[in-house]
């Protein structure tokens, strides 16, 4: 995969899911991300081909439930990502995932309590010896191209010394949460730009011809959402963090949508019981 002049989609736990990726590409993303899932969670799964929906899915044994959805249409531009602190189990739990997606991702910059107290994400950039251990593990058994996403360090010198540590390991590419766009591009001279909130709040920000209005993004999500049956969590908690930024859960929308506990509900609640049905009828 060339990393060169893209525009990505960044990705956004509980929000990076099936229908706003691919939505975010329809609008002009290049590479979209998934959100980020736990390897421990991921080796539980076995991979199963959804013949009604067209999907991909890897489920978790015993309960059931979705954890990572993808299809054909984004093959070629989804990348993985993953949370580990271990190389072997991140190799297992790629494994199962890589000849379905484009890349495989290891998050390195989330600072959520969760993630560092089992020493993931951010935990990991005070050990660049483990995070050789991950790289070159996965680099050395897989395929599929690898790639990680940092946050800045201290200083700029520990931040371009852990760069470079990281680029030997030979990854496609190396994602930098930095403090301003200008600052990466000035910077580091960073040809593509990842977009993580904006892109939530609007997914046709990847549009060349300009953004559409957010009300016209919000129905073409739900119905995607309806379409590709997402976690009703996933989709509500994507249209509040929509809601919140142009309006207010205040108001009677919000409110109504925390209150919808089925796609019916969101789908009665913005008129479209009749692509609901339609999209349920047609279901083999
Ligand atoms: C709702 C949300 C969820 C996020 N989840 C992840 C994640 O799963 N993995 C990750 O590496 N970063 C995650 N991030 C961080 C973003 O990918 C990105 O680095 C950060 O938001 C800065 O980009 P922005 O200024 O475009 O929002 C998340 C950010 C948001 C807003």
């Amino acid at each position: 995969m060339d990393y060169r002049n893209k525009h990505i989609l960044a990705p956004m736990v509980r929000v990076g899911t099936l229908p706003l990726r691919l939505l975010a590409a329809e609008y002009g993303a290049d590479i979209t991300y998934g959100e980020e899932i736990i390897d421990h969670k991921m080796i539980k799964c076995e991979r199963r081909a959804n013949e009604t929906l067209g999907s991909v899915d890897f489920v978790e044994r015993g309960t059931g439930s979705v954890v990572f959805r993808t299809c054909d249409e984004e093959k070629d531009r989804v990348v993985f990502q993953m949370g580990t602190s271990d190389a072997v189990r991140a190799l297992a739990a790629a494994q199962l995932v890589c000849k379905d997606v484009a890349a495989i991702d290891i998050n390195m910059g989330c600072p959520r309590a969760f993630s560092l107290s089992g020493g993931m994400g951010a935990a990991l950039l005070s050990k660049p010896e483990l995070i050789h251990d991950i790289l070159t593990t996965l680099k050395r058994n897989l395929n599929t191209p690898v790639t990680c996403k940092i946050r800045l360090l201290k200083s700029s010198r520990d931040t371009v010394e852990l760069a470079q540590q990281i680029e030997r390991t030979g990854v496609s590419a190396l994602a930098v949460h930095g403090r301003t766009i200008l600052n990466s591009s000035s910077e580091t001279s960073a040809t593509s730009v990842m977009v993580a909130r904006g892109a939530l709040w609007n997914a046709s920000i990847f549009c060349a011809k300009g953004k559409s209005s957010w009300s016209d993004v919000k129905r073409e999500y739900l119905r995607k959402s309806i379409l590709w049956d997402n976690d009703v969590k996933s989709t509500k908690h994507t249209l509040k963090e929509m809601i919140m930024h142009y309006s207010s859960l205040e108001l009677a929308e919000g409110k109504a949508v925390i209150k919808s506990e089925t796609d019916m509900d969101l789908a009665k609640l913005y008129g479209e019981e009749e692509y609901y049905h339609l999209v349920n009828i047609n279901r083999p």
